[in-house]
């Protein structure tokens, strides 16, 4: 492969895991605001405060000048959470070299707009590849050097396959896939799949429950995906089912805990000041309830969790409507 300077921006799990990765194949800067993380990756090669315990390559260097990065990268990639996305690609407009293609990390919507984050890129940076990595990559699995597959997804398929090149190793396999739209929400609308998840086994709930949340997840969640024009075998892949599974079922997960820690009784405002790292799916629910008004798609599941994160109700009034829920035709929604 052609040698790529690539700019990874976000300091945080993802971002600096992605950056780990692409260090074994070409020359990376990762970018994070906290100039101590700077120095603790580029003098340690650590960052203890998201992967504890994880080595990571001595020749990632990090900087918290972005303009140091943007304006040399013949990549961006984005790892910051979805609220900031915008703000941080507002940054990176002063400098990004023409046709520079930009990939997204990040799994959530922009509340105000409910806009992908592969839309923000196209409205921000109009004229720039815009692309998504997703798929079941829980960060601290990978660091410790667990085998996992991903997902690169961007329109072009010549450019997707050149770009498959520089997140690809030993480990990680990457595939890619033009269905932007389908992977991207994958990677949005699971995460609420998971608090529900996270509900029922924090209400003790059986096994059979948590198989049947995740079946009828994926269904809502691959219907909503559909209407958005996604594909729907997209959502049988690893951006839809994988992501889904693992999520849904890792200890690691930051949304599967929010949601065992509401079926605790607990406001979502007392979890959320009690976490230090992003939970996409509580910041998301609106926006993904909206959009499911938008495009007249049914989804049970996600309306509960959404009635939850606001307060409207709590995680056992839920449940106990669950088991009272008269079911009609396994295609049908409900
Ligand atoms: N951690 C994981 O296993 C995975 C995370 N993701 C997605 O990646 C995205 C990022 O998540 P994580 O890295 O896990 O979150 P995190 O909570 O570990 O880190 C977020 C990072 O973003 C930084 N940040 C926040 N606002 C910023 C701003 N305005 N400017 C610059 N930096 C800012 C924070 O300082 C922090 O370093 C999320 O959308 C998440 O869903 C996707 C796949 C795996
Ligand atoms: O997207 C993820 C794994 O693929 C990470 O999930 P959480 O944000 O719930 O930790």
């Amino acid at each position: 492969m052609n040698e790529l300077n690539i700019g990874v921006l976000g300091g945080g799990s993802w971002g600096t895991t992605v950056a780990s990765l692409v260090a074994r194949n070409t020359p990376v800067t990762l970018w994070a605001r906290n100039p101590d993380t700077v120095a603790e990756i580029n003098d340690r090669h650590s960052n203890e405060t998201y992967l504890p315990g994880a080595k990571l390559p001595d020749n990632l260097r990090a900087t918290a000048d972005i303009m140091d990065v943007v304006c040399h990268a013949d990549v961006i990639v984005m790892g910051v959470p979805s609220q900031n996305f915008r703000e941080v690609l507002m940054e990176v407009r002063r400098c990004i070299r023409a046709w520079v293609p930009v990939i997204s990390l990040t799994k959530g919507l922009e509340l105000d707009t409910r806009m992908r984050m592969t839309e923000i890129i196209n409205d921000v940076l109009p004229g720039h590849p815009a692309g998504v990595l997703t798929g079941p990559n829980l960060a601290r699995e990978i660091m410790a050097g667990q085998a996992a597959a991903g997902v690169i997804a961007m329109d072009d398929p010549v450019i997707v396959r050149g770009l498959q090149n520089v997140f690809k190793s030993g480990l990680f396999r990457v595939y890619t896939n033009t269905d932007v739209i389908g992977c991207e929400l994958g990677g949005v609308l699971k995460n609420i799949i998971a608090i529900a998840v996270g509900m029922g086994d924090g209400l003790g709930a059986g096994d059979n429950t948590r198989a049947a949340l995740i079946t009828r997840g994926l269904a809502e969640v691959t219907r909503l995906g559909v209407a958005m024009g996604g594909r729907a075998e997209t959502f049988a892949g690893l951006a839809g089912m994988g992501d889904m599974i693992a999520t849904c079922t890792s200890s690691q997960s930051r949304n599967r805990h929010v949601g065992m820690e509401l079926a605790k009784g607990r406001s979502m405002q007392a979890i959320i000041d009690d976490m230090f790292m992003v939970a996409e799916g509580a910041k998301s629910a609106p926006a993904v309830m909206a959009l499911a008004e938008q495009h007249d798609v049914e989804m049970p599941i996600a309306r509960d969790v959404y009635r939850v994160v606001t307060g409207e109700t709590n995680a056992r009034g839920v449940y106990r409507g669950l088991l009272r829920v008269s079911a009609g035709a396994e295609s049908e929604p409900g």
